[in-house]
């Protein structure tokens, strides 16, 4: 790559970026300064955690959905069922009704179901259908209105199919069951619940449900977070997925009430050093190291937000590209920042019935350890042969009128 374009490279990319990340790796990737950060933030956490719960026909979807809101008594959870979406069939088609494959993906009126989540999502009611699987209508009885809720949970045989749909998803789940079990239990229900007789309900599955599962259920099994196999019997499996749904709506709740909120994703490591500092047999020294450590953490991510600017520093041997950040803020308008930082990692130390001021006088002294270091790095580049222009960074700061406080968390 000639030097032109490497200096193209460093004027496209110049101005003022802000680094960090969100809850479950959602990057806030290089905001310009101006644009509205917080907005698309408050945004993204008022929305719902949403669910989906695929798998074969028969294999326990429903099972398995009724299982969690029964756990999550406390919160708000709707139930959204693919079959719902099915579309009306023609005249033509309701004569040739076993001709008519249910199985395929265009069964389904998903951008129906799309719109459906979408005024969901943005807190709005709908009103949903209910299929009627004798009649083959979803206008037989009346729709169910839904109203926003915390919890979605959208269930059906093709529900990661079609992308759109599995991007709303915040876990998604395949419920793994054998082929003879779904075969068993689809007899039986179909049979006395359908009034269908044994013949019609083999022949459509030879011709439909088979192939349809092979072809477009099972291969969207890799999409899956969790695969629960053996459906409502596994009540370990479901009792983890329950537990984990807790602790993500904790801190979807709390980002939904702080929009700057930023969690710190939660590492074997990080887990390793909280079971160390809440066990009463570990010494006063291990303590002390492991809370600097994650209080280390808090304050480096916090860190992360300041501005910073890209520039070219020439050297008397080569020429680099290099992060200026802005010294400056931590006393001026990232004050607020800093004052987080503290009390988040008051907080934190506090919690473990620690001296406050041991707390703060730790945080105080990884600061100021920070400082240190970037102004050596200012020092550094002030002395050396170097083309940077401070000014220039102090400008494009000075643009900045307003900066939110951040605070982290490290989830336990
Ligand atoms: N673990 C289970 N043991 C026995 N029967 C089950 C089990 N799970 C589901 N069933 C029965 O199998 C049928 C299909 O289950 P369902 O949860 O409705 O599956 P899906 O929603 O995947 O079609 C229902 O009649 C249900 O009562
Ligand atoms: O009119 C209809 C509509 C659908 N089906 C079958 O239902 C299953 C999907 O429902 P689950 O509740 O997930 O089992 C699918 O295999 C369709 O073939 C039907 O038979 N008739």
């Amino acid at each position: 790559m000639g030097a032109k374009s490497v200096e193209d490279m460093i004027e496209a990319s110049s101005g003022v970026h802000f680094s960090g990340f969100h809850m479950n790796g959602l990057e806030l990737r290089s905001t310009q300064v101006g644009q509205p950060t917080t907005l698309a933030a408050e945004e993204m956490h008022k929305q719902p955690f949403v669910i989906g719960v695929a798998g074969g026909a028969a294999s326990g979807k429903t099972t398995v959905c009724d299982m969690i809101i029964q756990q999550l008594h406390d919160q708000r959870v709707v139930l959204v069922n693919q079959d719902s979406f099915y579309h009306d069939l023609t005249e033509e088609e309701l004569t040739r009704v076993h001709e008519y494959n249910f199985d395929h993906p265009d069964a389904f009126d998903t951008e129906q179901l799309l719109c459906a989540m979408e005024k969901l999502r943005h807190g709005q009611a709908v009103d949903i259908p209910k299929y009627d699987f004798k009649s083959y209508k979803n206008n037989v009885f009346p729709a169910r209105r839904v109203n926003p809720s915390d919890v979605i949970i959208l269930e059906g045989i093709l529900i990661f199919h079609d992308p759109r749909v599995r991007e709303l998803m915040n876990m998604k789940l395949f419920v793994d069951t054998d082929a003879d079990v779904r075969l068993a239990r689809r007899i039986r229900r179909d049979t006395v619940e359908k009034g269908r007789d044994i013949g019609t309900v083999l022949d459509q599955y030879s011709k439909f449900v088979k192939p349809a599962f092979d072809d477009f259920i099972l291969p969207t099994k890799k999409y899956a977070d969790i695969i629960i196999p053996r459906g409502g019997d596994n009540h370990v499996a479901i009792d983890l997925i329950v537990q984990h749904i807790c602790t993500k709506l904790g801190q979807h709740d709390m980002c939904k009430i702080y929009p700057n909120l930023y969690v710190i994703q939660s590492t074997f490591q990080i887990r390793g050093m909280h079971t160390l500092i809440r066990d009463s047999q570990t010494t006063k020294h291990d303590f002390v190291f492991y809370a600097d450590r994650l209080i280390r953490l808090v304050v480096e991510h916090g860190l992360g937000h300041l501005p910073f600017t890209e520039k070219q520093v020439t050297t008397p041997t080569d020429s680099y590209n290099m992060d200026d950040v802005h010294v400056g803020t931590l006393v001026t308008e990232h004050i607020l920042l800093v004052m987080g930082l503290f009390t988040l990692v008051w907080i934190f130390v506090s919690g473990y019935v620690v001296s406050p001021l041991l707390g703060v006088a730790r945080v105080w002294r990884m600061l100021c350890e920070h400082v240190v270091k970037a102004s050596r790095l200012g020092r550094f580049l002030f002395t050396g042969k170097v083309t940077m222009v401070s000014s220039l960074s102090m400008k494009s700061y000075l643009k900045i009128s307003r900066i939110d406080m951040c605070c982290y968390w490290i989830p336990f």
